[in-house]
């Protein structure tokens, strides 16, 4: 399988109620998520980024459109492609009465999973609820929700996981503790598609991200070259604190920092460090240190939504 999720020309029209017109949510959307991949999803509030999600889970009637899972075609073979597919969405509700083993255990029984082949413990153990196995589920921390919602998307061993902003308000502690399951279960083969706000999260974790505005794909790229499409680098050096600055090449704008430092932002598809460096040195400005700062995924992505 090389691409875990093809989407094609998916549109979703809300329609109006009352007073509130119909709406536009995914304008014919197109998509390949590699099988393997830790992929994410990207855009503005408002974007279409839960409608999209809704979608792939059955949750949200498209208007048009084709949606492959794991090759099967959601209109053709619904119930296979559902099989194909966990996921973990935004809201918290849930059975106030029900323990997180009993949660687990009618999950799986939704999705039709043998008792022989359940992993209740292994996912309680998974998401470290083992000690709130029995516990009311109304007792339960919102971390401790948000986990028990990522061991519901995984009961029918699903071949892709979704996460709808999966760390969005939740402490350190359990963000990390995510991203460590996160990246077992993409060890063990598990493609995942995230959204989420943290773009240096999304940095860190996804080897590919598409961006969405407006309903419309902005870009689909690997994390590296979508960083790489920013043109600005910039240079931070230690001159001893401020002295004169020669010319430097155009394009190239110095800047003193408060912590005196000296920043020069350049664009290195037409100057190079060396440059910089040399002119700097032949007017005697002293190089005590020196560092390089690249663009961020947050830059990248304020310049390809703006508008
Ligand atoms: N059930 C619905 N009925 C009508 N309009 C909706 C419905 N759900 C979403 N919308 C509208 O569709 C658009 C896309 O919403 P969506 O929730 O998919 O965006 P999003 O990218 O997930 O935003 P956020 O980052 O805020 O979660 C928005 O304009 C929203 O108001």
């Amino acid at each position: 399988m090389s691409n875990a999720l093809e989407i094609l020309g998916l549109r979703k029209t809300y329609a109006a109620q009352g007073r509130v017109p119909a709406k536009e949510a995914l304008k014919g959307i197109d998509l390949a998520i590699p099988a393997g991949s830790i992929f994410g999803l990207l855009g503005p509030n408002g974007a279409g980024k839960s409608t999209l999600i809704n979608t792939l889970a059955g949750l949200v009637n498209k208007t048009a459109g084709k949606v492959t899972i794991w090759g099967f075609d959601q209109d053709v073979n619904p119930r296979q492609s559902r099989a194909a597919i966990g996921v973990m969405p935004q809201e918290l509700n849930m059975d106030p009465y029900f323990s997180p083993r009993a949660s687990l255990e009618v999950q799986a029984g939704l999705y039709g999973v043998p008792k022989s082949e359940r992993w209740t413990d292994e996912l309680l153990a998974l998401v470290g609820l083992t000690d709130q196995a029995n516990a009311y589920a109304r007792n339960l921390s919102g971390g401790m929700r948000r986990r028990l919602l990522l061991a519901k998307a995984l009961v029918h061993r699903p071949q892709i996981l979704v996460l709808d902003e999966p760390t969005a308000g939740v402490d350190i502690t359990l963000r990390e503790m995510l991203w460590q399951n996160v990246r077992r279960l993409n060890d063990d083969g598990m493609t995942i598609i995230l959204t989420t706000h943290y773009l240096e999260e999304a940095e860190q974790m996804c080897d590919e991200i598409a961006i969405i505005n407006h309903g419309q794909l902005v870009v689909q790229e690997g994390t590296r070259e979508l960083l790489a499409r920013a043109d600005g680098k910039t240079l931070v050096i230690d001159a001893g604190g401020r002295v004169a600055l020669p010319s430097l090449p155009a394009g190239a704008h110095p800047e003193w920092r408060p912590d005196g430092q000296l920043a020069i932002s350049y664009p290195p598809s037409l100057i190079r460090a060396d440059q910089l460096l040399d002119a700097l040195r032949g007017a005697g400005v002293p190089i005590l240190d020196v560092a390089s700062e690249q663009p961020d995924l947050e830059e990248v992505f304020v310049t390809m939504t703006r508008g």
